[in-house]
């Protein structure tokens, strides 16, 4: 589903942060990525989310090879890769209900009665009741606008999400909550999952397989980066 080949990327073209990285995502497969942190996992993750160019290197989504970068990729690709991050609060536009942030990656269709029932259907999946979904972010939690950002990654029905320390700022019972939502999901759709963090217990659990961030370091031994590959 998704093949990151020999990635570079970072801010500055001289010091990247990602340097010469290699990971595959098989159909319908969970693979956790483990790293400390700042060594660059939400970069490659962005990469990998299609928003944020390599400098080098290629990414590969259901067999076709991304092309026509600028600083992202075109949105006709990035719509098929759906993407939470950490800090809900940094993705969400604050002048919007949680209806339409859910509703926002559908603005374009126009079909507004379809709009609100897969919107109300993803609500109540992830659990959110009709009052909460008339609150601005401001006015709710960060797991209930976690639950909103999930939503939002799930309302075009992506073939690969991408959890970049999704529940980092959760409690247990909302963590539990949201592993579930993506995991209905995923059998339902049979959607790809890479899941970005440092909780090693949490991604061993929910993940068919996890990676290291040294496995993939492709400016270490060949050998070892070929083994991470496989
Ligand atoms: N927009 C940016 N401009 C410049 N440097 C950045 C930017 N974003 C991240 N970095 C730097 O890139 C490096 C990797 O950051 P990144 O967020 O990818 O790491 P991470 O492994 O996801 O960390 P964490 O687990 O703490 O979120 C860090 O040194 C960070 O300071």
């Amino acid at each position: 589903m998704l093949e990151l080949n020999r990635v570079t990327a970072g801010y500055d073209r001289r010091d990247p942060v990602v340097r010469d990285v290699s990971l595959a995502v098989a159909p319908g497969e969970s693979v956790g990525l483990l790293g400390p942190s700042g060594c660059g996992k939400s970069t490659l993750a962005r990469v990998a989310a299609l928003l944020h160019r390599p400098d080098a290197g290629s990414v590969v989504l259901a067999g076709a090879p991304v092309k026509g970068w600028r600083y992202r990729a075109p949105q006709e690709q990035r719509t098929a890769v759906g993407v939470v991050f950490q800090q809900p609060r940094l993705s969400a536009d604050p002048r919007l209900s949680l209806r339409e942030l859910i509703a926002q990656p559908l603005r374009s269709t126009g079909r507004r009665h379809e709009v609100a029932v897969r919107v109300a259907e993803l609500a109540r999946e992830v659990g959110l009741t009709g009052e909460l979904l008339d609150r601005r972010p401001h006015a709710v939690s960060d797991g209930q606008l976690q639950r909103a950002c999930l939503a939002r990654a799930l309302v075009l029905r992506p073939g690969l999400l991408i959890c970049d320390e999704m529940t980092a700022m959760l409690d247990a019972s909302t963590t539990a909550a949201l592993v579930s939502v993506v995991e209905a999901y995923r059998a339902e759709s049979g959607a790809a999952l890479l899941a970005v963090g440092h909780d090693r217990v949490l991604l061993e659990r929910w993940c068919d397989r996890t990676v290291r961030w040294e496995e993939l370091d492709g400016t270490r031994e060949p050998a070892e980066a070929v083994g991470a590959r496989g």
